[in-house]
């Protein structure tokens, strides 16, 4: 049996209150295990976004909650909550959110830097190790300003596993890239996958897409439905 990473019980998500009251998740459940591949589907509003940014730890649910390598993050405090997701959780959003006047290994390296308070040498090494996987070891000293969409998000790709998480969340990665650097993020994605053990929850809209990974969860109603 494979050993589960994350186990989410009955979460419930709400927004505003009385007749402005949105009920987004209405007791979803799901659970993740270590290594997997996964599409997360749903139509526009099912509540995709809010799924990821509760399971990234940067809000809360209403009610319910959900456990992660052991941690159980709902009642964990604010403090806990920013070293357990530094530690264990990259994010990739649709739009890459890249320092323009940085280098592609400047953007890789910066959130740990930040972190650390220092620019190791091992971060520099780490960074371009994953600039090379990523099919950019000759854009790594470029101005992210200077690189096309597509190798932008491999960048960003590459940001979001400088610390070699166990999970990464990505919120409609490819869904600003033409077909062709669609398909190149995710099969670089799914290599990652394979090397490391990386596991990945990606939502998009695109089926094609949702195709090329392993698993597809299917939110609709507040709940997974499949
Ligand atoms: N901070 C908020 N305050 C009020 N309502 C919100 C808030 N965030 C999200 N919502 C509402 O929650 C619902 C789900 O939004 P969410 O962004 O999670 O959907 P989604 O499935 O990611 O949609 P899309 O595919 O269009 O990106 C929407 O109706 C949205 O308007």
């Amino acid at each position: 049996m494979t050993d589960a990473l994350l186990q989410v019980n009955d979460l419930v998500k709400t927004f505003g209150s009385g007749d402005a009251e949105t009920r987004v998740l209405r007791g979803l459940s799901l659970r993740m295990d270590k290594g997997e591949l996964s599409a997360l589907l749903g139509p526009s509003g099912s509540g995709k976004s809010t799924l990821l940014t509760i399971l990234g730890t940067l809000m809360q649910p209403t009610s319910g909650g959900h456990v992660m390598l052991g941690v159980d993050l709902t009642t964990a405090n604010d403090r806990a909550l920013t070293e357990f997701r530094n530690r264990h959780i990259g994010f990739v959003f649709q739009f890459h959110n890249l320092l323009p006047d940085f280098t592609a290994l400047e953007n890789v390296i910066f959130p740990t830097a930040v972190r650390e308070g220092r620019e190791t040498a091992a971060a520099r090494a780490r960074g371009r190790d994953l600039l090379g996987r990523m099919g950019l070891a000759d854009r790594v000293d470029f101005p992210s300003t200077n690189l096309s969409g597509g190798q932008k998000q491999r960048v960003a790709v590459a940001r979001a596993l400088m610390n070699s998480p166990e999970l990464v969340l990505a919120d409609e990665p490819t869904g600003n890239l033409d077909r062709a650097s669609a398909i190149q993020v995710m099969e670089l994605i799914g290599q990652i996958n394979r090397d490391e053990g990386t596991t990945f929850l990606i939502s998009t809209h695109d089926e094609k897409i949702a195709a090329t990974c392993r698993r597809q969860i299917v939110v609709g109603d507040g709940v997974v439905t499949g």
